[in-house]
């Protein structure tokens, strides 16, 4: 009999309340090893309150949060970090006066653990600095390997980010709509840079913009007023009847549905707020 190895990321009854309102109401997901699955939903569904629970920005009410079968609710983003949990958010995150390669090196210093010792420091530096040029090559930005973050294009600095993030070794990844602010042209090639980069890894994107969803997800999670109601495929999810009922009642949310229902790119920006 074969042992069943842990989800990637579980959650298990999870609830977030702000006040006397509850948010995430009972949510639960199970996401396999290297599965690659985008959260929908409504605005104000709860996707980025999903997110800050997972990563431990916010302490959830009730439930559990599981990374690799470990309980990980109520540690520190840190600490959740160490464990194999990395979030990517917006361009904020670059050191904008270091150089590409130093700031995929920072990232690769920082999981190294190069704080402990100054002879760590310089064993692990060598072992860095390989591996930035590898990460380098991987992202596309050789030839912007010595410009500084600050100068980089918006879709090259997001690139960047996404390797930062990727350079600490966590297995599971969370990204908050990697391609919005991007051309269509951008976002089809960072589509596929965030394949590349991700192999093997596992993935959680929030995202709006429903080509992306389809480009990339394996599975789509759909939250609705604080709870995930379908998790599957993105065909199962198209047909699934609940699905289409909980997306009726706003005009945006009409827009959102269609998109669902056709596979269609939003041509319009998202009001997502970056934290
Ligand atoms: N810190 C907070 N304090 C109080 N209410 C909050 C807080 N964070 C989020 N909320 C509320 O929780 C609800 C869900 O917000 P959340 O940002 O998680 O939704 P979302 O699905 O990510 O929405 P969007 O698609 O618009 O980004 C909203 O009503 C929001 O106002």
């Amino acid at each position: 009999m074969s042992v069943q190895q842990p989800y990637a990321l579980e959650l298990r009854d999870l609830r977030k309340a702000f006040g006397k309102t509850e948010i995430i109401r009972g949510a639960n997901l199970a996401v396999q090893k290297g599965e690659r699955v985008a959260i929908i939903g409504p605005n104000g569904a709860g996707k980025s309150t999903l997110f800050n629970l997972i990563s431990g920005r916010l302490l959830p009410s009730g439930g559990e949060v599981q990374l690799n079968g470990q309980r990980i609710d109520g540690k520190t983003p840190y600490d959740i970090n160490r464990l194999g949990l990395a979030r990517s958010f917006q361009v904020s995150n670059l050191f904008s006066k270091l150089s590409v390669f130093e700031n995929l090196r920072c990232g690769l210093l920082w999981s190294a653990g190069y704080k402990y010792t100054f002879f760590r420091f310089l064993a692990n530096l060598h072992d860095a600095n390989q591996r930035a040029e590898e990460l380098l090559h991987k992202l596309h930005l050789e030839k912007r390997r010595d410009d500084l973050a600050m100068n980089l294009t918006y879709a090259e600095q997001r690139a960047l980010e996404i390797g930062v993030t990727i350079a600490g070794g966590a297995d599971v990844i969370l990204l908050d709509e990697p391609t919005a602010g991007m051309s269509k042209t951008e976002t089809a090639h960072f589509i596929e840079l965030i394949k590349e980069v991700t192999v093997g890894k596992t993935l959680l994107t929030v995202e709006h913009d429903m080509g992306v969803v389809f480009g990339l997800a394996d599975k789509i999670a759909v939250v609705v007023y604080g709870q995930v109601i379908a998790f599957d495929t993105p065909e199962k999810v198209r047909a699934n009847a609940a699905v289409q009922e909980a997306y009726l009642g706003s005009t945006l949310a009409d827009n959102q549905a269609n998109a669902v229902l056709t596979g269609a790119s939003q041509a319009e920006g998202s009001d997502y707020v970056a934290h």
